[in-house]
């Protein structure tokens, strides 16, 4: 089996083509023996790109773990350059690749690759509007309780807010199961811990983040994440906070733009290396 690795802004992935769409799934296990940074080749996640039903091409996701992920923004921009790499794709006109969230758009800017992720929905919108918060959130290392937001999109998260920066980065490395969240989402979630950073002299709004992936634990950075964090710190803040957001996490800095619930993500991505497995 051929497998190339890549990542974006850390977020570290393998991809293989099936595009005559032949192949087996793999097994879970097979999946978190590739996925595994010892016993495998380390990944947080696995993307399958296969025929489209609608659309160029299907990209099919499993995080490291093997459960089915709706989509991944900074695996979308893998693939994007995958696809580009490998002639798949020239981007002088837009990628439109079929999710299990729907249909994401991708076109080439510079210095990487803007995604059209589509509508953030915040899923108990009363309650959001009326607390901006409709969960409770325990998180390993910090005393008590703290309010949660749910943004759909279109995969699960929940943004918390965190006092300051210090306390972001005084936070131990974090399993899934240093994060409890109050009423406990069905499908599971994503955790986005952020701290709003004011504004830069372009008006750009500035998060810090640290995120803990729903099938993988904490990763270097997630793109859905950034656009759920950004989306819930808008807000928050409410009418005239800003519309671009640079969302900084340990693995670098994605941009997203925001018009009304559309959101758009922008950031670098880049193929590693190419694996045979041998077995
Ligand atoms: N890292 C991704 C998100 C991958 C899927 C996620 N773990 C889930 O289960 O929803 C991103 O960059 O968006």
């Amino acid at each position: 089996m051929q497998l190339t690795k890549a990542h974006a802004t850390a977020n570290d992935f393998l991809l293989y083509a099936d595009l005559a769409g032949v192949s087996e799934p793999l097994a879970d296990a097979e999946v978190r023996r590739l996925c595994d940074r010892r016993l495998g080749i380390g990944a947080d996640g696995l993307i399958r790109i296969a025929p489209a039903r609608e659309g160029d091409f299907f990209m099919d996701y499993r995080n490291a773990d093997g459960s089915y992920a709706e989509m991944c923004g900074n695996g979308i921009r893998a693939m994007a350059a995958y696809l580009r790499e490998r002639g798949l794709h020239e981007f002088s006109a837009p990628a439109r690749i079929e999710t299990r969230g729907g249909i994401v758009t991708v076109n080439a800017v510079a210095g990487g690759f803007r995604v059209a992720m589509g509508r953030a929905i915040l899923p108990a919108r009363e309650i959001a509007e009326r607390d901006g918060f409709d969960v409770a959130v325990t998180i390993a290392g910090i005393a008590g309780q703290r309010p949660g937001l749910s943004v759909a999109l279109p995969n699960p998260h929940v943004v918390v807010a965190l006092p300051d920066a210090a306390n972001l980065a005084a936070l131990p490395w974090l399993a899934e199961a240093d994060v409890q969240i109050d009423p406990a989402p069905r499908a599971g979630t994503n955790v986005e811990l952020v701290v709003p950073g004011g504004e830069t002299s372009d008006g750009h709004g500035v998060i810090d983040m640290r995120v803990i992936e729903r099938g993988v634990g904490e990763t270097r950075s997630c793109g859905t994440g950034a656009c759920a964090a950004a989306f819930a710190v808008r807000h928050w803040a409410g009418a005239g906070a800003p519309a671009i957001w640079q969302v900084r996490m340990p693995g670098g800095t994605l941009i997203v733009e925001i018009d009304g619930e559309d959101v758009y993500l922008t950031g670098p991505a880049e193929l590693v290396a190419d694996v045979t497995l041998l077995s």
